[in-house]
């Protein structure tokens, strides 16, 4: 009868569930432009509207943390962004962001904001998506959160329609988010809110936000993994 409580025979399980790992440029935030590798980790619980990720919510296959790290190598890049789905849904990405910190990577996370966001190595810069309105899950969003952020971290709201704008210019001001966090950005939703409306609205109210488009949109239409 093997002894299920020796060490050898404990299962050290570092795994994640991957849907992908490819190379691009980063597309978003305060890294756009950079050549990076994305570690695009499965499933998610929230559903956003606008997701443009939906392929990742299912599938995938699961890789140790050290075959991530390996593939992660094999890419000519010095910037990393763990993304999803929801990546902090699995409790292995926190170990999983330690070791591409460990590697000399410069590390950026995409998050949600609904799930705790303390845990997260120091070293990475945490993306935290608050979902508006429009988005269908703003009841997710994890409040508290905010209180977590520093300098090294970034909010981003994504921009569906005016009562989006309008709630977003709304938390800026009542967290006081841009004495928090080293960027702000706002998001038009792809191809549902025109960037020029935004660029308007963000005109006129002088909002200290950087208006930012997907890059990665721009340069290779709306598909996964480019
Ligand atoms: C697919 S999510 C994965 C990481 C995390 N679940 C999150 O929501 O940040 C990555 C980012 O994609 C962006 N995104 C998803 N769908 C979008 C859309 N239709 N238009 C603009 N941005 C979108 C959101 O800003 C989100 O932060
Ligand atoms: N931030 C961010 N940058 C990206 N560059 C290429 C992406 C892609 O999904 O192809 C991507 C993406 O999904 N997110
Ligand atoms: S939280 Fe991120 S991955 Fe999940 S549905 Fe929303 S945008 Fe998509
Ligand atoms: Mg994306």
């Amino acid at each position: 009868m093997t002894d299920m409580n020796n060490e050898s025979s404990r299962v050290r399980d570092d795994s994640l569930r991957i849907s992908e790992i490819f190379y691009s440029l980063q597309g978003e935030a305060r890294e756009s432009g950079l050549p990076t590798v994305f570690v695009r980790l499965t499933g998610c619980p929230l559903r956003c509207t606008y997701c443009d990720s939906e392929y990742a919510f299912y599938g995938g296959e699961r890789l140790t943390l050290e075959q991530i790290v390996q593939k992660v190598q094999s890419y000519p890049a010095r910037h990393v962004c763990v993304t999803g789905g929801e990546p902090l849904a699995q409790p292995n990405c926190l170990p999983l962001l330690t070791a591409l910190c460990d590697a000399g990577y410069a590390v950026s996370l995409e998050t949600s904001g609904a799930m705790p966001i303390e845990e997260v190595d120091a070293r990475v810069s945490r993306v935290v998506d608050l979902k508006t309105p429009a988005s269908g899950e703003q009841h997710r969003n994890r409040m508290e959160n905010i209180a977590a952020l520093t300098e090294r971290d970034q909010v981003k709201f994504v921009i569906c329609d005016r009562g989006d704008y309008d709630w977003a210019r709304f938390i800026l001001d009542q967290y006081r988010l841009p004495e928090r966090v080293g960027e702000v950005l706002f998001s038009p939703s792809y191809e549902q809110l025109q960037p020029r409306q935004l660029a308007e609205w963000i005109l006129a109210d002088g909002l200290p936000v950087r208006m930012q488009m997907q890059l990665h949109k721009l340069l290779w239409g709306d598909v996964p993994g480019v």
